[in-house]
């Protein structure tokens, strides 16, 4: 899928849609939108309220007529229509005129790693609702594998997993291209789901879907440091009444660890299906973990122990895919020159 380094050069903008976040980089300026995938829509009316923070501030304290909508799932637009209005309301107005008055205006978009064909023609069918005229597809992998400063143009392997909302991608990456790769789906919403069933299994507590983040926070940091107790505020399950309850950093570990045990299989699959000279690469070099749910606490660790090789987070890990896609439109990527006369 990942289209030619000369293609993409010929692109103005750079977009991941992601299912829960969309980011959209533009030629020279940098990244210009960062927003949550969300609207909100007048169901009696059709008009759409508000779209990215404001609308994810409103799920769940909607009145009936309204309603929170997510366009984009596991990877994949599954409501196109919805999607162009959301990406037409993030973007600057300028912006927007200035793409509809070119008539050769290029567009870079990132897809997970095997998408299917009616996956490729929603994204290509939703950019081209924001004036986009040629749609130039990449792999998220190899993206954000170059958003990472990972050498993935060298003939030697590199490893990336990329946790997202719905999705991990993992795949070992060498000359640039995907050697094995695999998307198990397991992400970040995995996750907030097994915390709501801890607390709700054993504090009876209800967790409204933004409080999950703070308890993220709380779990954050050094994967060998218990942080103390923190207070949790949700509805109790039996009397329907708002209640608090302090809740231990350790059992919600626990609970996150089972749905994890899915990345250590995906990233065991991807091994096993490697060329030795590539697996042995990876005990120096390591495995590089981008994506927002790379914060996810124990992660790194658990990995760690798992596979005994290095593990790192990128320094930007939710954006690295936007910023590598962003990289090759700008053309700071080179391809590999190989000089047969070398010596
Ligand atoms: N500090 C954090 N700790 C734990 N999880 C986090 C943190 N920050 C973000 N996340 C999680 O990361 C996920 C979003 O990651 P990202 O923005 O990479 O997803 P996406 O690209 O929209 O999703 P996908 O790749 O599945 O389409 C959310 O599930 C969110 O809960």
């Amino acid at each position: 899928m990942t289209a030619s380094l000369a293609q993409l050069h010929r692109c103005s903008v750079a977009v991941d849609l992601g299912e829960a976040r969309t980011r959209m980089y533009v030629k020279n300026q940098g990244v210009v939108v960062n927003q949550p995938t969300v609207a909100a829509v007048n169901i009696r009316t059709g008009a759409l309220i508000a779209v990215g923070d404001h609308a994810e501030v409103m799920d769940g304290r909607t009145p009936d007529h309204i309603r929170v909508v997510r366009p984009v799932s596991g990877g994949t637009v599954v409501d196109i229509d919805m999607a162009q209005r959301l990406l037409r309301n993030l973007v600057d107005d300028k912006l927007r005129k200035a793409w509809r008055r070119r008539p050769t205006m290029r567009a870079a978009i990132c897809l997970p790693y095997g998408s299917e064909p009616l996956a490729q023609r929603a994204a290509v069918e939703t950019l081209n609702g924001i004036g986009a005229r040629r749609v130039e597809m990449v792999d998220t992998l190899v993206a954000a594998a170059v958003g990472c400063d990972l050498p993935v143009e060298q003939p030697e392997a590199t490893m990336i997993v990329v946790c997202g909302a719905g999705t991990t991608q993992i795949a070992v990456l060498s000359l640039g291209s995907i050697v094995a790769a695999e998307t198990v789906p397991v992400g970040g919403n995995a996750i907030d789901h097994a915390v709501v069933q801890h607390l709700r299994l054993h504090h009876k507590l209800m967790l409204p879907g933004q409080s999950v983040r703070p308890l993220h926070l709380m779990l954050s940091g050094d994967g060998d440091l218990v942080a103390g107790p923190t207070e949790v505020h949700g509805r109790d399950v039996v009397s329907g009444l708002a209640r608090s309850v302090m809740v231990e950093t350790e059992p919600v570990r626990r609970a996150i660890a089972s749905p994890l045990t899915g990345i250590l299989d995906g990233i065991g699959s991807v091994l096993r299906r490697c060329p030795p000279d590539l697996v042995a690469d990876l005990g120096e070099r390591g495995i590089m973990l981008a994506g927002g749910s790379a914060l996810i606490p124990g992660l790194q660790s658990m990995i760690r122990q798992a596979t005994t090789m290095p593990v790192h987070i990128a320094e930007r890990p939710d954006t690295c895919a936007v910023l590598g896609l962003g990289d090759m439109i700008e053309g700071k990527v080179e391809p590999l020159h190989l000089d047969p006369m070398a010596t």
